[in-house]
């Protein structure tokens, strides 16, 4: 799976542009502020629906205008399916899929698998939680197609509930909402476990090509204590959750720890070392779903050559080839991705917002 073309209008500088794609590595190179980050962006819009710089669409609109778009064409063997995404200025948003208007974003995503990798990207090591929730339940949501729903319900029944317990004059008054928060909170975990389960060895294994030195281990909680029970739980812990406002313990609260021996790998490691450690990870998650589903992912990379010597430069080129599926990468100079050329690949300069194909 790829893209074959892709169009943007008014995204960030970029006023139009109607790109052919390669299947293989798209080479995205330019000096700072010339719009490759803003390329990468409008493809990660075709899969997610929302910026990965800006939580405001209105910043991402070119200046003075309504509306941005972006089209692509997904390639599957022969068939093509074209994909498309509109943000308006007012914040409403289209999509089309096929010739079908009024699609989904979590649509868009199922087609569009996508593995971002930026300078900032070791926040999945360094930041908190949500960050490596949402890397587990990215893997989850490809593999589970009941996941969606059941996530979506779960963090609503928890909102309630939440809402409901300031005024509740005892357990009881929750118990009808807990009944079925509980067996879906038991059911994500079970997913979750199974997913980095399945993952951990794969992980593993490119960890250790990436930093040999380190032997690293993924260790998943599941948010609330593993021997309770969750239905249980919530009753025990009535008195303190409303006594805080909120429900401390839940599959909201699941983390990834990952160490090296007993230390959190973001005390080891240097930022070099955490930023490979990413591409292993998302690496391994790219590969999962390309054995679970037969699907490739599309990896974005963003200032490829940031925080990483030649030698690792070389080796991260490497293992993305061997997963054959489609790469863009933006670099300030063709000479840092020089080695990465081959047959398949297609360059693009980088100008004030215009884009030339080599
Ligand atoms: N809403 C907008 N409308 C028009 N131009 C914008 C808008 N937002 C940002 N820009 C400009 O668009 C350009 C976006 O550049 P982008 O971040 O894609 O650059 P880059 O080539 O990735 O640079 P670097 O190598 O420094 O990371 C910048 O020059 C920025 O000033």
């Amino acid at each position: 799976m790829a893209l074959s073309r892709l169009s943007i209008h008014d995204l960030r500088n970029i006023e139009a542009c109607d790109l052919s794609l390669s299947s293989g590595f798209n080479f995205l190179v330019g000096p700072n502020g010339s719009g490759k980050t803003s390329v990468l962006e409008a493809v990660y819009y075709l899969g997610h629906g929302r910026s990965f710089r800006s939580q405001l669409t209105g910043r991402v609109i070119r200046h003075q205008q309504d509306r941005l778009v972006v089209h692509g064409r997904v390639q599957e063997g022969e068939s093509l399916l074209p994909v498309g995404l509109q943000k308006n200025r007012d914040g409403s948003t289209e999509v089309k899929i096929g010739e079908e208007k009024g699609q989904k974003l979590v649509q868009l995503a199922e087609v569009l698998p996508m593995q971002l990798i930026t300078p900032e990207g070791f926040e999945l090591l360094t930041g908190g939680p949500k960050f490596r929730r949402a890397f587990i339940d990215w893997g989850v949501f490809h593999v589970e197609p009941q996941f969606y729903p059941a996530w979506s319900r779960v963090k609503r029944l928890t909102k309630q509930r939440n809402a409901l317990m300031k005024t509740a004059r005892s357990y009881r008054e929750l118990s009808y909402w807990d009944a079925e928060l509980a067996p879906l909170a038991n059911q994500i975990d079970q997913w979750r476990k199974d997913y980095i389960e399945k993952l951990s060895e794969r992980a593993s294994k490119l960890c250790e090509a990436f930093l040999p030195e380190y032997e690293i281990k993924l260790n998943y909680t599941r948010g609330w204590d593993k021997e309770s029970d969750y239905a249980e739980l919530l009753r025990e812990n009535f008195l303190r959750d409303q006594q805080l406002g909120y429900t401390v313990s839940g599959p909201h609260k699941a983390d990834l720890r990952l160490r090296v021996g007993a230390t959190p790998v973001e005390d080891v490691l240097s930022r070099g070392q955490l930023k490979l450690m990413v591409c292993a990870l998302r690496l391994a998650q790219g590969q999962q779903l390309t054995e679970d589903k037969q699907k490739q992912c599309i990896y974005l990379i963003d200032d490829f050559a940031s925080e990483l010597d030649s030698q690792r430069r070389a080796l991260l080129a490497e293992q993305l080839k061997a997963t054959g599926a489609q790469v863009f990468v933006s670099a300030i100079s063709a000479d840092q991705v020089a080695e990465m050329c081959d047959e398949n690949s297609k360059m693009f300069h980088v100008e004030n917002g215009k884009i030339a194909a080599e």
